[in-house]
């Protein structure tokens, strides 16, 4: 049995109401695909603690606060995962690729045109229809 990963993602959004998203380097899980930065909750921290770490060392934003949108839990082929989804406006920084990806603000109507992991399916929708 493989063990179930759990993941903060960030839906963090700016005053103009546009959503940062990053593309995941080719090596990475679902490499190419487009994501909400984040990344794994290590056992001593809760999914917003988890989320202020991975959004500082990824894209250089520091939240300050978040509250969970949804939750998926997904099973790739080679991977289990429970993906929290937290939502954030109250943040600082100006977004960078730290890590080498590209990073992008769009506006919730263009979320469609960007390929995301399967398991967000159901995240771009609620997001478009809130
Ligand atoms: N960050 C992020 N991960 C996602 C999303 N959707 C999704 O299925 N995932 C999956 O959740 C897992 C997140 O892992 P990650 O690669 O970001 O983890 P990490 O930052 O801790 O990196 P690491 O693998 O180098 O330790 C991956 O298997 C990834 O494919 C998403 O929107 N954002
Ligand atoms: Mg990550």
């Amino acid at each position: 049995m493989m063990k179930r990963i759990h993941v903060a993602a960030g839906i963090i959004i700016n005053s103009e109401q546009q959503v940062l998203i990053s593309r995941r380097l080719d090596h990475q899980h679902q490499g190419g695909k487009w994501e909400f930065p984040g990344g794994k909750v290590e056992a001593n921290e809760t999914p917003e603690q988890a989320l202020i770490r991975e959004l500082q060392e990824e894209v250089n934003i520091q939240v300050s606060s978040a509250r969970l949108f949804d939750s998926i839990s997904f099973d790739y082929p080679d991977k289990q995962v429970l993906l929290d989804f937290m939502i954030s406006t109250d943040f600082s920084g100006e977004a960078q690729g730290l890590e080498g990806q590209e990073v992008r603000w769009v506006a919730k109507a263009d979320l469609p045109n960007y390929t995301f992991p399967d398991a967000n399916r159901p995240i771009v929708d609620k997001l478009l229809a809130d």
